[in-house]
């Protein structure tokens, strides 16, 4: 409900300005309803009332906003505010109007009339005005910069807050070239004292923000970055029968909670959208290609709760999912950090892939290629750095863990190991996550065997030269796909051609991907067919101690299934049995690496299967129909090697690492089990980079993953 509007005097302190803590939290608390401040507020609340320039390091969610809204009502006159974001901009208007504050904001969205009636009062003696929200376009028009200093010549000019302030820097992960323009504002207006917000605590945007702003000796305050309301988790889309029902199915199981689903493309989007609306989810895309129209009415739903996913801000946020890989830490610490901003628990779920790691890799050293084209310089620095950003990112997803930790360290925080309490995956299934990527590491090695390693696992520095990568991404197209966020911008003709780009030979690339995918697939298997050496057949033998575990992990699965579909008449072991034949039937021959991750899919196919998917899997299972007997007898050369493990001759590389292996889950060594399996000595978990390079064929100079050994011992020291 809208509160009333109040005699100026009451709220505002009159012509008086409010400096005392008492004061300002009578303010806060009749305004807002919190009853103190919190971190540093009441210090940069402090600092810009006394005219002193501040610079606030605030984490997502932490209550920057608070930091200029609390002077503008302490302090007779016009508190400017710079925000890159429309969507944010409204919504924070929005809110302090229904507060009965008085704040507008200016945009290229709003009607001649709307525009009208704002100058008029900003022209007026007494402007009604506290607040003004503008984009940093329009401070960079003469027009604009010369009413502000008549604003200011009136006196009426109190304070300057730049919101994102990152944006200013170039090492910044959302920079914005408007934004350097703000750097006039000194210059014209050089006593008006000027506080930069911002969530991005890399020292190399502050030190940018504070020059490029002009700051003078600003009071510089900082906020531990944790955000202990939200768990941390990363989904391997590799691993996933269908990610798009993998994500409606996170979103149904969420219940009737509001969501940010971010893509890397419009079409993505679009697509998702359309996807979760077929299962009943409330959504709608949000992005720079559709109209202003639809957007505000899309954002008009999502503020009323009519839809459930969308792509900006609300303090309610309970899921915020990536559904790409981000292109650096800070920018997925921005944007799951929308999650939970009221402090309740929420959750941020990243889905990753190999395939969006290599095309992230390829965006971001096309564009960095192309501008350096462009200014006809070298940007080779710069191009390092945005790479050396993504592969923390990937050290994010790719390690085992604490996540969190890794967010932190990543802001140069010193994270004690008694922080995260269980609050990210890799703290709380710690055991899991190493399988997870053991098996993530087995198809990585597995598609760059069968040939497919030159487009997946192609070196980031490639700069996509051969033939073979612009079949699968339209170069000019992909360039820039994050800057979708609506800055008012000079960038809109960019974006519409980027639009009218080729989402059409992105679906041909889809499909041409699929189809050498297959050709690929079948070329392997026609090759695994064929007589080799024998000391590769040894190599990826699948042992008969390999099956047992194999069983019994799927016994586990059937028995979980079992469980949760209410169905005590499943055959557990004989369906276990089954599910691994059928498995050993399709790879056996192809060896462990594709027996396994085949056994992988199955367990997590059982993890969501129905009791009619069940029915149509097992079939007529009967109880008397043990699997091991159905070994087919063609598998013979196999159980030749079966023997040779049994008897010590396996090769050494299954020797080391039980404990890895044991945590692995694939062996049945933590549970009892038949002696079989508990002997077994399962191979040891290397790191997604040791094993990709592993597995790298020396004759392809080109393939080179992006980890390399150094940051995996890096990760190592640091955990
Ligand atoms: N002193 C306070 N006590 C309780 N809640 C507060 C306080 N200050 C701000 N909040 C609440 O915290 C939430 C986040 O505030 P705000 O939007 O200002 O955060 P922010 O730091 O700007 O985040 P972002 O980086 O996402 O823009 C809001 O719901 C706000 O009402
Ligand atoms: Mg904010």
């Amino acid at each position: 409900m809208k509160k009333p509007l109040l005699p100026a005097k009451k709220v505002c302190g009159g012509n008086k300005q409010i400096t005392d803590r008492e004061g300002l939290v009578k303010l806060l608390r009749w305004h807002f309803g919190h009853s103190d401040f919190r971190g540093k507020q009441f210090e940069a609340i402090q600092a810009v009332l006394s005219g002193r320039d501040c610079f606030c390091l605030m984490p997502t969610g932490g209550g920057k906003s608070m930091c200029y809204q609390i002077p503008a009502l302490a302090k007779p006159g016009i508190v400017l505010v710079v925000s890159p974001l429309i969507g944010a901009m409204e919504n924070q208007v929005t809110a302090l109007k229904e507060k009965g504050i008085t704040a507008e904001f200016l945009s290229s969205t709003q009607t001649t009339h709307a525009k009208t009636k704002i100058h008029e009062d900003l022209d007026s003696g007494k402007p009604s005005t506290r607040l003004l929200y503008v984009t940093p376009e329009l401070i960079a028009t003469p027009g604009f910069m010369s009413k502000l200093n008549k604003i200011h010549a009136r006196g009426l000019l109190n304070i300057i807050a730049i919101d994102e302030a990152h944006c200013i820097s170039s090492w910044g992960h959302d920079f914005r070239p408007s934004y350097r323009k703000l750097s006039s504002l000194r210059n014209h207006l050089p006593d008006v004292p000027i506080l930069a917000l911002t969530a991005t605590a890399v020292p190399k945007v502050q030190k940018d923000v504070i020059e490029s702003l002009c700051l003078e000796s600003p009071l510089l305050l900082k906020s531990s970055f944790n955000r202990s309301n939200i768990y941390y988790e990363v989904r391997y889309k590799d691993l996933l029968d269908n990610v798009f029902n993998d994500l409606s199915a996170l979103l149904k199981s969420s219940g009737d909670v509001c969501a940010i689903v971010y893509c890397l493309e419009r079409a993505t989007c679009d697509e998702l959208a359309a996807h979760l609306s077929k299962h009943g989810i409330s959504c709608a895309a949000y992005h720079a290609g559709i109209n202003n129209n639809l957007r505000s009415s899309v954002l008009d739903d999502w503020m009323s709760s009519k839809i459930q996913v969308v792509g900006i801000d609300r303090k309610d946020v309970r899921l915020v999912c990536h559904f790409n890989i981000p292109k650096s830490m800070e920018g997925f610490y921005q944007e799951s950090g929308r999650a939970g901003r009221d402090q309740l628990p929420s959750k941020s779920i990243l889905y990753y892939g190999i395939d969006d790691r290599k095309r992230m890799e390829f965006i971001i050293s096309n564009a960095e290629n192309k501008k350096g084209q462009s200014s006809g310089g070298s940007r080779e620095g710069s191009s390092k750095k945005s790479l050396s950003d993504f592969k923390l990112m990937v050290e994010y997803c790719e390690g085992s863990g604490c996540r969190r930790k890794k967010i932190l360290e990543n802001f140069g925080e010193e994270v004690p190991p008694s922080l995260c309490k269980k609050s990210c995956d890799g703290c709380k299934h710690p055991n899991q996550l190493v399988q997870y990527l053991e098996e993530l590491a087995t198809i990585a090695a597995g598609r760059q065997r069968s040939g497919l390693s030159r487009i997946f696992l192609s070196s980031s520095n490639d700069k996509v030269g051969g033939e073979q990568m612009s079949e699968f991404w339209n170069r000019d197209d992909e360039v820039s796909c994050s800057d979708e966020d609506i800055s008012d911008s000079d960038d809109g003709i960019e974006n519409a051609k980027r639009e009218a780009g080729c989402k059409a030979s992105r679906r041909a690339g889809v499909n041409a991907k699929i189809e050498l995918l297959e050709r690929a697939e079948e070329r392997y298997y026609r090759n695994q067919n064929c007589d080799k050496p024998s000391h590769k057949s040894d190599k990826n033998a699948i042992t008969e101690a390999h099956r047992e575990a194999s069983r019994k992990r799927l016994t586990d699965s059937v028995k979980q299934a079992s469980q949760r579909l209410g169905n005590p008449s499943i055959e557990i072991e004989t369906s276990a049995n089954f599910l691994e034949n059928e498995c050993f039937n399709k790879y056996g021959k192809s060896g462990k690496t594709f027996y396994y991750s085949q056994v992988a899919s199955t367990v997590r196919w059982l993890a969501t299967a129905t009791s009619s998917d069940l029915t149509n899997r097992l079939g007529n299972v009967t109880p008397t129909s043990p699997c091991r007997s159905k070994v087919p007898t063609e598998a013979s050369p196999k159980e030749t090697v079966d023997e040779g493990n049994r008897t010590g001759t396996t090769s050494p590389e299954l020797h080391d690492n039980t404990a890895a292996a044991v945590e692995s889950g694939i062996s049945s060594a933590s549970t009892p089990g038949p002696p079989a399996s508990a002997s077994t000595k399962l191979p040891p978990i290397p790191s997604f980079s040791e094993f990709v390079n592993r597995n790298k064929p020396n004759h392809n100079s080109r393939t080179r993953p992006l980890d390399d050994s150094q940051s995996q011992n890096k990760r190592q020291k640091k955990t």
